[in-house]
């Protein structure tokens, strides 16, 4: 075992989300370990007061500014010590905060972009669950964190199994020189999994956000029911892993407690196993060279008796082919699924597109804006992004009224 003779100063952005409060849970279970130093959310002002007096960070943040407002008031004169910060600034900020060694990436969306850049730019360790990042701006992310040696670690679940079954020599050697053939991404199907597909547009933003095995934030959750999720996520295995499409394969495993696959050339596959609980890996990300509790419980292979595995039916998860033809595609496309799935999903959150024209919505922006050269720097990536989202936006008024 490696010994740890320093404590880990943490940032953790999106701390109020549910990643961030399973991070928080794994946290506390190694107080002579950790040392959380900042918190950032946007704008659940009493979740993060609650969060300051048990946690005691040097910065809080509140990304709106009014938030930013109320929470200094609400701390009063309790804690004088936590300074509280707002707006983007004050993510930066909380980014980039002096001792922290290991920033949490878990804010959701685009929002999430220019912090988590400001701490591959400042060479810090990365733990990096809002994979919409990558998405919208992968090879500029991944470039930056590797021309400023800041280590990434993958959070979600998939990611970080694959990291799991990759051998130590990775990523100083790419994966053809590792002997790797394909890495199989696990995906559960959602809630609509076996759904008649004539009822799904009438489905509400409620029933789509019951996930049959994790329980996460709604966007997400969403995600996960049109199967978008999985191709952000097939998205960022690409870039993650320095991966050509071709080689990162989906199946469908309802029991989501393969969590994902390694194929070597020799046919054999290493696969991680778990509870669906994300405190296993951020636990191993958190760790990482070394192990540590997480408060997970042991896996009963006896109780289980089974797992199933099942190709995607394109028709029923279109959303799944349109970030392979996104992939494919190639150029701003990527940028542009992200953008316009992010309006589609909370035009249906906030009731006003039907669940099944959430796909029609992502396929109309993506064809509207098809054959863009990729961006290629940030301020050509926001523009994108923008762009995007006010096509999207016409779509979804246009669908709306
Ligand atoms: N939940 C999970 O199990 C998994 C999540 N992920 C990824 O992790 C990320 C977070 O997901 P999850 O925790 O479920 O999401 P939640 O909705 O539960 O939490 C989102 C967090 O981000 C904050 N936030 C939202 N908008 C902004 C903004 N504009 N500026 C700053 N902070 C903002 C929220 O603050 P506030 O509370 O104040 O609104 C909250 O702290 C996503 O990218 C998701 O895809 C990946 C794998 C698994
Ligand atoms: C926990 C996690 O990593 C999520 O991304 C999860 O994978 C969602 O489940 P789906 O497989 O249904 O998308
Ligand atoms: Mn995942």
């Amino acid at each position: 075992m490696v010994a740890h003779d320093a404590v880990t100063g943490l940032s953790i952005l999106g701390a109020t989300g549910s990643i961030g409060t399973s991070t928080l849970d794994v946290v506390a279970r190694h107080p002579d370990r950790f040392r959380v130093r900042a918190l950032a959310a946007h704008r659940d002002v009493a979740g993060m007061a609650g969060l300051c007096r048990r946690f005691r960070p040097e910065l809080a943040v509140m990304a709106d500014p009014d938030a930013a407002v109320a929470l200094r008031r609400q701390l009063g004169d309790d804690l004088p010590g936590v300074r509280v910060a707002g707006g983007e600034a004050g993510l930066i900020e909380a980014a980039t905060w002096p001792g922290v060694d290991c920033v949490v990436a878990a804010i959701v969306g685009a929002a999430g972009l220019m912090p988590t850049l400001a701490a591959a730019r400042d060479g810090r360790r990365i733990l990096l669950a809002n994979k919409e990042v990558l998405v919208m701006a992968g090879e500029l992310f991944m470039a930056e964190a590797r021309a400023h040696g800041a280590v990434v670690l993958p959070v979600d679940s998939e990611h970080n199994a694959i990291f799991q079954c990759l051998p130590e020599a990775y990523p100083a050697r790419d994966l053809d020189s590792l002997g790797i053939r394909r890495l199989i991404l696990t995906a559960s199907g959602g809630p609509f999994r076996a759904r008649a597909p004539e009822t799904l547009a009438q489905v509400t933003p409620d029933e789509a956000c019951a996930h049959p095995n994790w329980s996460m934030g709604r966007k997400i959750s969403v995600d996960s029911a049109t199967m978008m999720n999985k191709g952000l996520e097939l998205i960022e295995a690409c870039r993650l892993f320095s991966a050509e499409p071709g080689r990162v394969d989906v199946v469908i495993h309802p029991q989501s407690i393969v969590h994902s696959l390694v194929e070597y050339r020799d046919g054999s596959l290493l696969a991680q196993l778990g509870q669906p609980d994300m405190r296993i890996p951020i636990a191993h990300a958190l760790g990482w060279p070394e192990r540590l509790v997480s408060g997970a419980e042991s896996l009963d292979l006896a109780a289980l008796a089974r797992l199933d595995f099942e190709a995607p039916d394109p028709r029923r998860f279109p959303c799944l082919q349109l970030a392979y033809d996104a992939l494919e595609a190639g150029g701003h496309a990527c940028a542009v699924l992200n953008a316009a799935n992010e309006v589609a999903v909370e035009a249906f959150l906030h009731g006003e597109i039907g669940y099944t024209r959430i796909a029609v919505v992502v396929a109309e922006v993506l064809e509207r804006m098809s054959g863009g050269p990729a961006a290629a720097d940030l301020e050509a990536i926001r523009g994108v992004d923008n762009e995007a989202r006010s096509v999207a936006l016409q779509v979804v008024r246009r669908e709306a009224g």
